[in-house]
């Protein structure tokens, strides 16, 4: 199979390398917009910017130029920008016969859509879907055994992610609820930066798991309002990508947390990350999505305010524990 990958970020990179692990499976293109980058990658066989002691299989092919005539030649195309970049890249897409998938979390800054919301916008045409799941990509890139979810409505694009993908290393299970799984790799962005802080505070343990766990189930609550399936929450795309983002330390999110805990302001946070942090940008458009449909999110309502400078850490965890007694099931 020919896949192309666009966008040599950390992911994009890392899944790259796990679609080449295989020599004689499928030919793979990993493409930088950057062309000094593409071409330091192809001299050092490595991503030193995004992907720090790695080395490139010897069948991964490095591009540059014009990602659209590479991915006309595709079977499949991976889009590995993040959630900001999307919108262009499907536009520039369009005519693309070959099933495309993106790796972004979040939910559209601005207009607050989904990814597969803004693909219904701007590329309708394309066959489509969600590469997601709990995944770092140094692991990905380690072949450190990892299971994600190929998200579709789409048979066709979930066959062509499990062909492109499933293996020794990587199990690649596939799913027809879109919404489910983009919400759940939206939220536990915005969670894991809760976590963070948590943590940076020394809140302890419980108060970690508390937090988990109430936070699951906020991203259920939206992700119902928004007619998702309840169980893909439980699934690898829900709890699953919760779990480790939240409590791993290779999550950019939760270092964000870890960083304002510290002291640092939120520019410092996001600068000295070199990387993307989804939930940053996410998390307000999160919140206006629940509040719009009637759907209570005190942890990432929290998580926006701390964000906005409007309330400290210590207010938060006050305003979160002194909230009236509930039944769980609410
Ligand atoms: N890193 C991970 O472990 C991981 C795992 C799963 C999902 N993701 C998601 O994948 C997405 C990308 O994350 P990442 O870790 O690769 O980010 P990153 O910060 O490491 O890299 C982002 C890449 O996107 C490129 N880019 C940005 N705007 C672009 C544009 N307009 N056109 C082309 N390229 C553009 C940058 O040059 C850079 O190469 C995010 O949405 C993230 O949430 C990341
Ligand atoms: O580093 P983060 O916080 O962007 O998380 C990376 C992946 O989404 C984990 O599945």
């Amino acid at each position: 199979m020919k896949i192309v990958v666009l966008g040599a970020g950390a992911w994009g990179t890392a899944v790259a390398i796990a679609a080449a692990a295989h020599p004689g499976r499928h030919m793979v293109q990993l493409w930088a917009r950057d062309a000094q980058q593409a071409q330091a990658m192809q001299a050092a066989r490595a991503n030193a910017r995004y992907l720090r002691g790695l080395t490139f299989p010897p069948s991964l092919h490095i591009a540059w130029g014009d990602a659209f005539a590479l991915a006309r030649q595709a079977e499949l195309v991976i889009l590995g920008t993040p959630m900001s970049a999307l919108r262009g890249m499907l536009q520039a897409l369009h005519g693309c016969s070959a099933p495309v998938a993106w790796l972004c979390k979040g939910f559209e800054a601005g207009t607050g859509l989904m990814a597969h919301e803004v693909c219904a916008q701007v590329a309708p045409q394309l066959a489509s879907g969600a590469f997601s799941g709990p995944s770092f990509a140094q692991e990905v890139a380690l072949a450190q055994p990892t299971a994600l979810v190929a998200a579709s409505r789409d048979a066709h694009v979930r066959e062509a992610l499990v062909a492109g993908f499933h293996g020794p290393a990587l199990r690649v299970y596939a799913s027809d609820d879109i919404v489910g799984v983009e919400v759940g790799g939206a939220v536990k962005n915005v969670l894991a930066i809760a976590t963070g802080l948590c943590d940076g505070l020394r809140l302890g343990l419980n108060a970690r798991a508390a937090l988990v766990t109430r936070g699951l189930a906020e991203m259920t609550r939206l992700g119902l309002a928004l007619d998702a399936r309840a169980d893909t929450f439980m699934g690898l795309s829900g709890l699953g990508d919760l779990v480790l983002t939240a409590t791993g330390d290779l999550s950019r999110n939760r270092r964000v947390g870890l960083l304002l805990a510290e002291g640092q302001t939120l520019a410092q946070a996001v600068d000295s990350l070199g990387h993307v942090a989804e939930g940053v940008y996410s998390a307000r458009t999160v919140v206006q999505r629940a509040r719009a449909l009637g759907v209570e999110m005190p942890i990432a309502e929290c998580v926006v305010a701390l964000l906005d400078g409007k309330l400290q850490p210590e207010q938060a965890v006050a305003q979160l524990m002194e909230r009236e007694p509930r039944p769980e099931a609410q």
